[in-house]
């Protein structure tokens, strides 16, 4: 398969989304057009994303959308089972928890670690706050491929040393700090300040 960049992966789970809400629609077929229309998107975008991975759509009929579903969710690997291990439960770490529950059951937050004595042993929903110590061994018995950091920035390199010793692949970073991990470890970051800084930039 052709080299997919980073911003055609990145729109995928917009199109994903986009086909959920039309199959919750009983929605069966979609135009690029359509498509487009409502992502705010160019039609010939989409098309050209999908085709990276196939002849999805059929010429005057547009796209099936449970197929399209389907083919979306193994191309993102959302037809496994992907079990995440949070390190931070404070503030944040807790509204992601929460959030949990808006999660497909095969993507969910699993576990959830903090090295503050009190928090350890708490409750958030259904997940008990786990000490660092049983990081490792959470990871490998769960098969914990994705880690979220919700520390402090301060803190945050030590956390992404601790994933990658326990063998995290992937790594959603939201403490305002880049963190340095080997090559084959993907890292997105969940800017919060940056994304505002930027769009202050298209204020009059
Ligand atoms: N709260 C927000 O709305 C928000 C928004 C965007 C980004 N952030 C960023 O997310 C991060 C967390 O923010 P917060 O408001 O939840 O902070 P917080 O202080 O409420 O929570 C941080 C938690 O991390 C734990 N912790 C600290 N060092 C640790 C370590 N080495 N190992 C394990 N646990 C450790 C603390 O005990 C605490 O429970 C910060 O980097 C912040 O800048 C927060």
């Amino acid at each position: 398969m052709k080299k997919i960049s980073e911003a055609v992966v990145r729109r995928l789970p917009i199109y994903l989304r986009f086909l959920n809400e039309l199959h919750v629609r009983n929605i069966q077929t979609v135009s690029s057009r359509d498509f487009g229309e409502k992502l705010g998107m160019n039609p010939a975008q989409i098309r050209k994303d999908l085709n990276y991975f196939g002849e999805f759509g059929k010429k005057g009929i547009g796209y099936d959308v449970p197929y399209l579903i389907e083919k979306i969710q193994q191309i993102l690997k959302l037809d496994q089972t992907n079990h995440v291990a949070l390190v931070g439960a404070g503030n944040l770490g807790h509204a992601l928890c929460n959030y949990n529950i808006y999660l497909k059951s095969n993507m969910k937050i699993t576990a959830v670690f903090d090295d503050f004595p009190e928090k350890i042993g708490s409750q958030i929903n259904n997940l008990i706050v786990q000490p660092m110590n049983e990081l490792t061994e959470t990871v490998q018995s769960q098969k914990i491929r994705i880690g979220i950091i919700t520390v402090p920035a301060i803190e945050a390199q030590n956390v992404a040393d601790a994933f990658v010793k326990a063998g995290i692949e992937a790594i959603l970073n939201f403490a305002p700090k880049i963190i340095k991990v080997p090559p084959e470890i993907k890292v997105h970051h969940a800017d919060f300040t940056t994304e505002l800084h930027s769009l202050a930039y298209y204020l009059d």
